[in-house]
């Protein structure tokens, strides 16, 4: 059986700060999850923490790009160093972020070792580019698109690796019925699974369908990311962009579990819960329960 390891990527650098003067809250997410003893309840190993730089977007403004960017470019790396580490000795790393961002250091990870997809499960499809957009900025918005090779260089063709994801690799699950790219991914033939299909189709049969197309290519295997705006912002309000109708908990976990119990999953990262838009702390039980109840043996 493969070790479970805990890294924590604790980068709030792809989001807009919440309220002018501050800075994203969802850099403190594996903290909360840690304190809900986590490790432990996942029997894991520790992989410690990938420290990101500091949140300082300078003078950036509208129509300069990515914000950050040169701090993304060159923590992403460094936590693609760490990842790529432990899925090469065959344990299964679990990245606590942190923003969407950071799916960027595992996209990088395994395309240096081989060809691999991506199941996202995320609420949004994150994917701004130059070329569907003029407000190309938050990272975490983009991060799709820039795995995909889609936008400015020193983000897409890190180490000379674009794309580092192939759009035919990708399979995204849970954007809502009304997201803003679905015609370009359909027109891209990313395969997209929305919320309202996910429930006509069955959560469980998704998970299926996922795992059978993806297992059926020549991939050396795919990561998952998990995007705690996935669910409804009834059950999980703490996040920078909640969006109506999303999944339930118990949606998630029957498209989740399968897909992190497959041999060929490589990995999983958790991302975009902010700590600090809940006082109560309710959204880190959730997501602890929810990535016990997904990762636990049988
Ligand atoms: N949970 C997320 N992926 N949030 C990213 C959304 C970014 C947001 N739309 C912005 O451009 O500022």
């Amino acid at each position: 059986m493969r070790r479970t390891v805990l890294i924590d990527a604790p980068s709030n650098l792809g989001l807009r700060p919440p309220v002018p003067g501050t800075v994203p809250g969802c850099c403190k997410l594996a903290g909360a999850l840690r304190e809900q003893r986590l490790l432990e309840r996942l029997g894991a190993q520790e992989g410690g923490v990938v420290v990101p730089p500091r949140y300082d977007r300078g003078p950036w403004r509208d129509g300069d790009g990515v914000f950050n960017a040169a701090a993304i470019a060159g923590y992403t790396p460094r936590l693609a160093d760490r990842i790529e580490k432990h899925v090469r000795a065959g344990d299964f790393p679990v990245v606590l972020g942190g923003d969407c961002s950071i799916q960027l250091g595992a996209a990088l990870a395994l395309r240096r070792i081989g060809r691999y997809g991506v199941a996202a499960l995320d609420g949004s499809a994150d994917f701004r580019h130059p070329g569907n957009s003029t407000r190309v900025g938050a990272a975490a918005g983009e991060e799709l698109a820039l795995a995909t090779g889609r936008g400015q260089q020193d983000l897409t063709d890190l180490e000379g690796l674009r794309p580092y994801v192939r759009d035919e690799d990708v399979r995204l699950i849970g954007i809502r019925d009304d997201d803003e790219y679905r015609a370009e991914l359909a027109e891209l033939k990313i395969p997209v699974t929305t919320v309202g299909e996910v429930r006509r189709q069955g959560a469980g049969e998704v998970a299926h369908r996922c795992l059978a197309s993806l297992e059926a290519h020549a991939l050396n295997g795919f990561w998952v990311h998990f995007d705690a705006d996935v669910l409804d912002p009834t059950v999980m309000p703490a996040v920078d962009s909640p969006d109506p109708d999303g999944l339930t908990v118990e949606e998630a976990h029957d498209v989740l579990r399968p897909l992190v119990r497959s041999p060929r999953c490589a990995g999983l990262n958790v991302t975009v819960y902010d700590p600090d838009l809940d006082q109560e702390g309710e959204g880190a039980v959730l997501l602890a329960g929810l990535l016990e109840s997904a990762l636990a043996q049988p």
